[in-house]
């Protein structure tokens, strides 16, 4: 474990981010949607990031699409109540950052006011006017470019993206942008690890990369994800280090099996009545009365 619990963790800063990367300190980002999560990642990682998988991994879509800021507000304030010592991000969700500048710091804005230090968008040079305006309220921001899942309709799919010398340019020049327009980290995913390594190099903010290759100033993977709680097809980027599914089904059917034949719960987890109460219950029969 890495970390004392005598004492607090120092909460992590945005300078304190764009430090590591001049130092080579590699960043840990995960996932949080609720408050067990939270806790579970807080000591380890440096970055909990609220993101709209939620809504494939726990509410049941089969992609990002259907996720609102209603629903983003929910499982962020649940994971800000932990006060978790990581930076903690929001992720904007599909067409919270689309329709106009006032929109997106409304909603921006109400993430930060429910606990968020930063927030994310998903897309390059389209969504530099809508960057500046929250850079110019305050609100930090995280770009996120290649393979982003909010673009599943225009990609035909979770496909690799940058792959071709004018897509791979975009993203470089894009990269560029986000970072000129404000933004203090960049989130690279499903791109060829060169053209992450490039991004990182000529970018002075850090890059946190999934599915974009060793050469990032961090790495990001959904928490479900690293810890096998993810049923189906995973992505080639996934490195699982439990099998959570299987680890918890194992403890819930012996729990089970427990009831079944009578050995859950056991003294130990029973509540007992004082002595001179067990006469007085035993004794107790239903009276016959009508009226009541
Ligand atoms: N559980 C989970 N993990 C994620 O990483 C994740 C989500 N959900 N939901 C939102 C997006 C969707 N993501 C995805 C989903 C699928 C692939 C995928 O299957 N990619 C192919 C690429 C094939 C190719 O183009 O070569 C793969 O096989 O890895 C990638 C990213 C990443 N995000
Ligand atoms: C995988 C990360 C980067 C994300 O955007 C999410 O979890 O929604
Ligand atoms: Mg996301």
């Amino acid at each position: 474990m890495s970390h004392n619990s005598e004492q607090p963790l120092e909460r992590v800063t945005i300078p304190a981010l764009q430090q590591w990367k001049d130092k080579g300190r590699r960043v840990v980002m995960t996932t949080a949607y609720d408050a067990v999560a939270a806790r579970i990642a807080d000591p380890i990682v440096d970055i909990i990031l609220v993101g709209d998988s939620v809504g494939n991994v726990c509410l049941g879509f089969d992609n990002t699409l259907p996720v609102s800021v209603a629903m983003m507000n929910h499982h962020l304030e649940a994971v800000a109540r932990t006060r978790p010592h990581a930076l903690l991000v929001a992720d904007m969700p599909f067409l919270s950052f689309h329709v106009g500048s006032e929109d997106t710091i409304r909603n921006a804005g109400g993430f930060l006011q429910r606990g968020a230090d930063a927030v994310k968008l998903e897309g390059g040079a389209k969504r530099i006017e809508m960057v500046r305006a929250l850079v110019d309220c305050e609100i930090p921001v995280m770009g996120h470019l290649g393979l982003t899942p909010q673009s599943v309709n225009v990609m035909g799919g979770f496909k690799v993206q940058g792959r071709t010398t004018d897509t791979a340019l975009r993203l470089l020049d894009d990269a560029h942008r986000l970072q000129e327009a404000g933004c203090f980290a960049l989130v690279l995913e499903g791109i060829p690890a060169e053209l992450a390594a490039r991004a990182t190099e000529f970018l002075t903010i850090p890059t946190i990369g999934i599915g974009a290759g060793p050469d990032c100033s961090g790495q990001v993977l959904v928490f479900h994800d690293v810890l096998g709680l993810t049923e189906g097809h995973r992505p080639k980027f996934v490195r699982t280090y439990a099998n959570g599914f299987q680890l918890f089904q194992e403890a819930l059917s012996r729990w089970a099996a427990d009831i079944r034949k009578g050995a859950f719960p056991g003294s130990e987890e029973c509540y007992r009545l004082p002595d001179q109460l067990r006469h007085a219950v035993a004794n107790w029969a239903p009276s016959n009365s009508t009226t009541r």
